[in-house]
């Protein structure tokens, strides 16, 4: 059974408190007040019920210590977050399924209503639910020209909530979000620039968290009142469309995943990625 373990300790010669959870690791700069996050979830950072759970827990501690700014990041050596575990939505356990998605939920909502600035330094592929992690932060920055990202989820023959939707609106507008949604593109990093996907792109994933640090740094003189009330205001009709259809939202997933046709589609999908040689199925959908 995987051992789970939290600890905290602060390193008095690099002045930095580390978090560290199975598949999170986390370290605040004492000085800046900034976190770094690491996912460490082999071998693809996909999200299941048990990691979503982490990651509410720690966006709670977060909180709670007062950090300036928190960046994401991916410990693995090619994947930033593979999206959603595919296996917490093929032949799904209808109560784990609610119990999944329902927290999906709670971990967006936490993250897009963060009181501190958050940076995603995309360091490895990000499709689907992996890509709407970082449209979640404040501001990304991509690194190297390898890795691809967007939203695969119709190459999986399933569609994004409207959430979702709105959430990569906001970000790059409604034609360019259709056009990216309906054909599952997966864009290269000077793609993704310029559609504004991220906002940034460096070669290397030091440079990348100088970057986001950087950016974090604008908001050194700015009252973090300020910066929360405004975020509020500019994100309140996604994140309050989400509170007001919550149970909805949920009840149509848990069926609509269940259906013969999207558990076929499910089941294709599973077995390209098991035949596929590695990375094959990302390049092959572009
Ligand atoms: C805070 C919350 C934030 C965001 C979510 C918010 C809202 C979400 C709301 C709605 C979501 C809408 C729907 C989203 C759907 C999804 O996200 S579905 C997932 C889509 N993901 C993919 O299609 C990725 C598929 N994977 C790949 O293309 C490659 O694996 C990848 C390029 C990532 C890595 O390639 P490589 O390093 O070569 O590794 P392998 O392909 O060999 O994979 C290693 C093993 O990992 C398994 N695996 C890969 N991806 C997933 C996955 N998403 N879920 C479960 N398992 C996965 C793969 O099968 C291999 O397993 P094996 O070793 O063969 O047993």
């Amino acid at each position: 059974m995987l051992r789970r373990y939290i600890s905290y300790t602060t390193n008095k010669f690099t002045n930095c408190r580390h978090v560290s959870q199975s598949m999170l690791q986390s370290t605040v700069d004492e000085k800046s007040g900034i976190a770094t996050v690491t996912m460490n979830k082999p071998p693809v950072n996909s999200l299941n019920l048990e990691f979503l759970e982490e990651i509410i827990t720690l966006l709670n501690k977060l909180q709670k210590d007062k950090v300036r700014g928190m960046i994401l990041t991916s410990g693995l050596q090619k994947v930033f977050c593979a999206g959603l575990d595919i296996k917490e939505l093929y032949k799904p356990n209808p109560d784990r399924l609610t119990k999944f998605w329902t927290t999906l939920q709670d971990t967006w909502l936490s993250l897009y209503t963060t009181s501190f600035p958050t940076v995603s330094v995309i360091n490895g592929h990000s499709p689907a639910g992996g890509c709407m992690l970082a449209m979640s932060c404040d501001y990304r920055v991509m690194v190297g020209q390898n890795y691809r990202i967007g939203f695969n989820e119709a190459k999986l023959g399933i569609f994004a909530p409207k959430w979702f939707q709105n959430t990569i609106i906001a970000v790059i507008g409604q034609r360019k979000a259709e056009v990216s949604l309906t054909t599952g593109k997966m864009y290269t990093t000077d793609e993704a620039l310029q559609i504004g996907l991220v906002d940034e792109t460096c070669a290397d994933a030091d440079s990348a968290l100088k970057k986001g640090t950087h950016f974090l740094n604008n908001f050194q003189n700015i009252s973090p009142w300020a910066y929360k009330m405004t975020k509020d205001i500019n994100r309140q009709s996604t994140i309050q469309w989400l509170i007001d259809n919550k149970q909805k939202d949920v009840d149509f997933t848990v069926e609509y995943m269940q259906s013969p046709g999207v558990q076929k589609n499910l089941e294709l999908y599973l077995q390209s990625l098991k035949s596929l040689p590695p990375l094959k199925l990302i390049s092959e959908i572009n």
